[in-house]
């Protein structure tokens, strides 16, 4: 057992799937896994440990933010040997082109978090995606006809903008969406020299105000589930 996460040694798979939202991870290994087991409910953070085609995978939320998805990262890699982290999140659209539902593959994290600067003294690190997962998980996506885009993301620290143009720059600069973890996943797994990916589906649009429910970010984000048990 770890500070924040509930399992024994050898619980928890080496690839693990990390949504933010802990009943996305109850979702997932109920949908998806044979026999899968619970390993922690520590914070109510659900983890899970099942099979997928044979392979050994697990699932657990990780919180929102990147201090909280740090704090999970940390842990599992340090603790429990992972070495494939997957998180499987949803994000808000920057572009006119990246619509309600599409699957976004971040090769890179931009951020407003203070977390990396502080850590390099106000320089700026580029957190990326590992290439060896980003690789399986474009080839997955072309086996199974779903389609993909692939680029810039923000990490912001802040849900609620105080004004309705604050997402304009990032846009301008060709950044994708938004979200609130993968540069602080892609930043711990560097460190401690294992490999990660965020995978990520548009659950709104920044640039329309659409928008999708919560039971439908809970429960209908198959694609990018799909994609990423491929990379177990
Ligand atoms: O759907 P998840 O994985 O939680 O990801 C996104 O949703 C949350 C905000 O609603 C943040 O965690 C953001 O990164
Ligand atoms: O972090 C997020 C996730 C979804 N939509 C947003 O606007 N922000």
């Amino acid at each position: 057992m770890s500070v924040h996460i509930g399992a024994q040694k050898g619980e928890i798979a080496e690839t693990i799937l990390l949504p933010g939202d802990p009943l996305r991870a109850k979702w997932i290994a109920e949908t998806f896994f044979e026999d899968p087991k619970c390993f922690n409910e520590v914070r109510g953070m659900f983890g899970y440990t099942g099979t997928y085609q044979g392979k050994r995978v697990s699932t657990m939320g990780t919180g929102m933010g990147v201090p909280s998805i740090s704090i999970y990262a940390n842990e599992l890699i340090t603790e429990f040997g992972v070495k494939n982290l997957i998180r499987v999140g949803s994000a808000g659209s920057y572009q006119k082109d990246v619509k309600i539902r599409d699957v976004v593959l971040a090769m890179a994290a931009s951020s407003n978090s203070g977390v990396n600067e502080s850590r390099f003294g106000g320089a700026n690190y580029a957190p990326t995606a590992d290439f060896g997962l980003f690789m399986k998980a474009v080839e997955a996506a072309r086996a199974k006809n779903i389609k993909i885009k692939a680029g810039n993301v923000l990490s912001s620290d802040v849900f609620y903008e105080d004004t309705k143009e604050a997402y304009k720059k990032w846009s301008e600069f060709g950044v994708l969406c938004v979200e609130m973890e993968a540069a602080g996943l892609y930043t711990v797994a560097a460190k401690h020299k294992v490999n990660a990916l965020a995978i990520l589906t548009i659950s709104d649009s920044l640039v329309t105000g659409e928008s999708t429910t919560s039971k439908e970010r809970e429960t209908t984000f198959k694609n990018m589930i799909e994609i990423a048990l491929e990379l177990a």
